[in-house]
């Protein structure tokens, strides 16, 4: 099987970066903590890759994917067979960022070894640099035994969107003092297991502080604290793609109304013939 892990970018105009420019590294990155901050965004196919990936150090091939362009009610359903062929093209599409792939729920939590499968396919079919996986002291095991063996892994706490069904909704995490310290016991675990890099998901704000002062690896706050070492957001949401969107969200662009626009646009020229026009359409040469 050959698998090419790099996408032409020589000819793209959204490409600002000069071409053969070496790809950012997990040790670097774990080497963040507490400088400059850490951007990360989502991305899924390969075109948006490309264009976030100059303003990105890491790309998250999240599996928010089920919701955002699977329109599944969660991300419980989400397959490896999706999270590996959007990896792959998240990875053609990128060349300075490293990426990382969510684990999708079902595939890690059975023990170590069964996450370690996953995680190997994970890597091999995507050409991605790490995985992420969600949990706290109940994953510190499994953790390991993937940083023992050779595969960087993300960690995610706080609100973990797998656990919908038991945690009862989206609502942000550690309101209450035993809650609050459950989390930071299961940050500690996951850092001190080797993560190189930890998510921290709607938490209260002094609770994402606490974390990333208790732990040595760079956090990654999405609806959890300014202090964190980075952040993330879903890019879609950014983009404005979404009526209803989580309180964490700062929509820097409105995407939908300028899709809906594009189409009303089109669509009224086709029904009034405007389009296509003479420029749009093939005569033979004179
Ligand atoms: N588009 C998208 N963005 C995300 O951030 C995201 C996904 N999808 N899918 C996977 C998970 C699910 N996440 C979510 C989903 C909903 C809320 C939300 O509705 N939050 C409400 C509070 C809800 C409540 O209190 O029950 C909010 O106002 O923040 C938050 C995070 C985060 N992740
Ligand atoms: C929101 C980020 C952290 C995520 O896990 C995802 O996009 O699936
Ligand atoms: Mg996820």
């Amino acid at each position: 099987m050959s698998v090419t892990h790099s996408l032409d970018t020589s000819t793209s105009r959204a490409n600002p970066v000069p071409s053969p420019m070496k790809r950012l590294t997990v040790p670097k990155l774990q080497a963040m903590k507490g400088g400059d901050p850490i951007v990360m965004l989502t991305a899924y196919t390969a075109r948006m890759a490309q264009l976030l990936d100059p303003h990105s150090d890491i790309l998250l091939v999240g599996d928010s994917l089920g919701q955002v362009i699977y329109g599944l009610p969660s991300t419980v359903p989400v397959t490896m067979e999706m999270m590996c062929a959007h990896g792959a093209a998240v990875v053609r599409g990128s060349w300075h960022a490293v990426v990382a792939v969510d684990m999708p729920f079902g595939s890690y939590e059975a023990g170590p070894e069964r996450a370690f499968d996953s995680a190997a396919r994970i890597l091999k079919e995507t050409g991605a640099a790490a995985v992420k996986l969600e949990g706290g002291e109940a994953m510190a095991e499994t953790v390991a035994f993937l940083v023992g063996r050779g595969i960087p892994v993300v960690g995610h706490v706080g609100l973990t969107p797998q656990a919908v069904n038991a945690l009862g909704g989206y609502g942000a995490r550690g309101r209450s003092d035993a809650e609050a310290a459950k989390i930071l016991a299961d940050a500690r675990a996951i850092a001190d297991a080797g993560a190189f890099l930890l998510v921290v998901e709607g938490v209260m704000e002094s609770l994402g502080a606490d974390i990333t002062r208790a732990v040595s690896c760079p956090t990654i706050g999405i609806g959890a604290s300014a202090a964190c070492d980075g952040q993330v957001l879903v890019t879609e949401d950014m983009l404005g793609m979404f009526e209803r969107t989580p309180r964490f969200v700062k929509r820097y662009e409105d995407l939908a109304a300028r899709i809906e626009g594009a189409a009303a646009g089109f669509a009224a020229e086709v029904r009034g013939r405007a389009f296509p026009t003479e420029e749009q359409l093939y005569r033979p040469k004179t």
